[in-house]
């Protein structure tokens, strides 16, 4: 079953120019699919229409089998948590624990379960030390981590991380992605994250490239990243990783390009053995 089907949607701020242009894609149960494109492409706005905070001109959303509507929104939205890119919009509770209980105590989740669950979240994160703290009085980047957290909590089916990690410095980075990364292997959820770090795209499983509201290119990273030249176009860029690869197999050391670094060590490690 897909977790995300857009079906020929349009969507127009103001009525008269339309931002998402008869977009069609599906995002299958269980994937981890990251959503790329250059600034003002469209990324944010399909994260707010798949969680019917914006409702498409033309054109049906399907959520998990459930047609997206008025009718079915507030249902929807209990299987999907979003994690946006500000976190400072994101906060309601006077210390970082209530905050990452929000979610939980609107959906009646025992006592000494939320407290684990809390816990569980908050070191998935890396911040069991901040439980107690105001909210206000953390970095942009802790703000990040605890609004992820609450969403981590509640263990939706649907995560979309709507450029979720760009505040953070690059070890919280790397670790909030390993993270999304292990909750995808781990309790398949889906994950679709809106990203421009190009190691993220390299670990997922599905990439979309939106292009002024179209849906530009989709398939595997490596698909993607063949068209090197179009995606420069799209002020995009391929990874280090693949880069480096390039590099090596110009030099006819590899035999094909790898995206990531694990990958790349891996096949050096193999081609190390084998001579
Ligand atoms: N609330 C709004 N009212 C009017 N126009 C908007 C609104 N929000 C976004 N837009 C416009 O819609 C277009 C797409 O914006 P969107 O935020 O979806 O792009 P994006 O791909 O997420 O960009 P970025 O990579 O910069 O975050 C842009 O031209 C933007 O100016």
């Amino acid at each position: 079953m897909d977790a995300v089907k857009v079906d020929h949607c349009s969507f127009s701020y103001d009525g008269e120019t339309d931002i998402i242009r008869d977009a069609s894609f599906s995002i299958p149960k269980g994937s981890y699919t990251t959503i790329i494109g250059h600034n003002g492409s469209g990324k944010s706005t399909i994260a707010k229409l798949l969680i019917g905070l914006l409702e498409a001109r033309t054109g049906e959303i399907t959520i998990l089998g459930q047609k997206l509507d008025e009718t079915t929104v507030y249902d929807i939205r209990s299987h999907v948590g979003i994690v946006f890119q500000n976190p400072d919009n994101q906060f309601i509770g006077s210390t970082v624990a209530d905050d990452i209980a929000f979610g939980l105590e609107n959906h009646c989740v025992p006592q000494e379960e939320m407290q684990a669950r809390i816990e569980e979240a908050a070191q998935k994160v890396g911040m069991l030390d901040f439980l107690e703290t105001e909210p206000t009085k953390l970095s942009g980047g802790q703000k990040q981590r605890v609004a992820i957290a609450g969403i981590l909590a509640m263990s939706p089916d649907i995560i979309i991380f709507d450029e979720s990690t760009s505040m953070l410095d690059p070890q919280g980075k790397k670790s909030i992605n390993d993270q999304i990364k292990k909750l995808h292997d781990e309790k398949n959820i889906t994950v679709i994250s809106i990203t421009h770090d190009m190691e993220e795209v390299a670990q997922s499983q599905n990439v979309i490239v939106l292009q002024e509201g179209n849906v530009k290119m989709s398939g595997t990273p490596m698909e993607i990243f063949k068209h090197e030249e179009e995606l420069k176009k799209m002020q995009l860029d391929i990874p280090f990783a693949l880069k480096f690869s390039n590099a090596l197999q110009k030099e006819g050391v590899f035999d094909h390009g790898i995206c990531t670094l694990e990958g790349v060590v891996d096949e050096l490690c193999r081609l190390k053995q084998t001579n």
